[in-house]
């Protein structure tokens, strides 16, 4: 099956990210980055954007591709495909919409147990603005059984 394709950008300003408590659907009750689906027609970059300002009323010029993460879930076969990317500058207030609750945390203080669990693993890369890649293995929502993380110099 061709892997579903999704978007993640995360929001970084010096010292702090933005993130939003999940309302509903996939992955309800964690604090993420803003994304979803690639509609047909639509660059991966383009859906990136409309999912932030629908979910967070942010509106950025620039994105910057920072990640590509392979999930597998073990006894189901579609993968998904996930394009990560990183915006500094933006335009709007975050705003609360019907899925998403934002709130800006100090890097010190971001809430991984309330998080996906491989994010812990690859956030620290990006927040020092490194690219990588990855293929994660999960057993359910919560149990990562395999893991492959590795800097790339270009995506
Ligand atoms: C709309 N998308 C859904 C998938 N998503 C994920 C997934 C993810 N792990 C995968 C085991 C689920 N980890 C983060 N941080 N985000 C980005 C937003």
């Amino acid at each position: 099956l061709s892997p579903k394709l999704l978007t993640l950008v995360l929001v970084v300003q010096p010292g702090r990210v933005l993130l939003g408590m999940k309302k509903r659907g996939f992955g309800v009750g964690k604090w993420n980055g803003f994304g979803g689906k690639v509609q047909p027609g639509e660059t991966i970059e383009a859906a990136a954007k409309r999912e932030l300002l629908e979910e967070s009323g942010l509106t950025v010029d620039a994105l910057e591709k920072i990640g590509n993460i392979k999930f597998e879930f073990v006894g189901e076969t579609q993968l998904l495909d996930v394009h990560i990317f990183r915006a500094d500058t933006f335009s709007g207030e975050p705003t609360e919409s019907d899925e998403m609750r934002p709130q800006w945390f100090e890097l010190d203080k971001i809430p991984f147990s309330q998080m996906w669990a491989d994010d812990i693993l690859w956030f620290p890369l990006m927040l020092q603005k490194k690219k990588f890649v990855g293929y994660f293995t999960f057993q359910g929502h919560d149990v990562i059984l395999s893991q492959k993380l590795e800097e790339v110099e270009a995506l």
